[in-house]
């Protein structure tokens, strides 16, 4: 389990994460929404160790387990390497990682042959994108964050990964996905976290937030958001 408590992280004199508190459990997979600026790039980094906190403290399990040490944070994009091609990039860091996570499956559903001669500087976002997908789940660790893994992505693609992600969700595994997209998606989340001005506003199950929020305004997880936030995830106000 991963726990996070009253989590505080400022930029400068900008307060971005409040006291933030929230437990995450294996073999779940979660939906961490909010609107932009809200804070959850921020601290899935923190998480991943990227960034360092004012105070607080992340945990797993109670444990002296270094967090960052287990967590693979999938960046939004990737530009790194700009003058190798894609095969080599992914190449590079099969030899790098220790224990890599056998990638194949994952690397024909997203068609990366397509693209893998492909130089890094010419990559479309979507390429990058999917990149930066398959970079993710090769570093093989417990934790997965994903940052708007479907964004950017054709709809087939969007479609194999949401399912292989599904087939990933087990014991070993916990998974943190922060979307603008669900749509189409929904089953793919056993709990929400819903960060408005780096609070944390709401967090559940969808089970027991769906029995929360009955009458809502738009239906399921989009609904439950315009009720917690009076946002739609598109960013219209009440
Ligand atoms: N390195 C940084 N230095 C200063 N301010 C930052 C930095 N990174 C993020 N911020 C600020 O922190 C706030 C939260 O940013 P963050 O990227 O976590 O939001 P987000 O919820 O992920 O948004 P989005 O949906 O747009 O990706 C924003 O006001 C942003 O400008």
């Amino acid at each position: 389990m991963l726990q996070i408590e009253n989590l505080v992280k400022k930029y400068d004199t900008n307060t971005v994460l409040d006291e933030v508190s929230a437990t995450f459990e294996e073999g779940k997979c979660y939906l961490l929404l909010g609107a932009n600026g809200a804070g959850k790039s921020t601290l899935a980094k923190c998480i991943a160790g990227d960034e360092g906190y004012e105070s607080g403290s992340i945990q797993w399990h109670n444990s002296s387990t270094n967090v960052s040490d287990i967590v693979a944070l999938q960046y939004q994009f990737f530009n790194s390497y700009p003058h190798l091609k894609v095969r080599e990039v992914i190449q590079l860091f099969q030899r790098l990682i220790v224990n890599p996570y056998d990638i194949n499956e994952l690397y024909t559903l997203l068609n990366v042959s397509s693209f893998e001669q492909t130089l890094i500087k010419n990559l479309s976002g979507g390429q990058q994108k999917t990149l930066s997908i398959i970079l993710a789940f090769l570093l093989n660790k417990k934790i997965i964050i994903l940052d708007e893994p479907f964004a950017t992505l054709d709809l087939q693609r969007k479609q194999v990964l949401a399912e292989f992600i599904k087939n990933q969700i087990h014991q070993d595994r916990l998974f943190i996905i922060i979307s603008h997209e669900i749509a189409g998606f929904e089953d793919l989340f056993d709990s929400i976290l819903i960060l408005q001005n780096g609070k944390i506003m709401e967090q559940g199950t969808m089970s027991d937030l769906k029995k929360k929020y009955k009458q809502t305004t738009f239906p399921g997880i989009e609904g439950i958001y315009f009720e917690v936030t009076g946002q739609v995830l598109g960013g219209y106000k009440k």
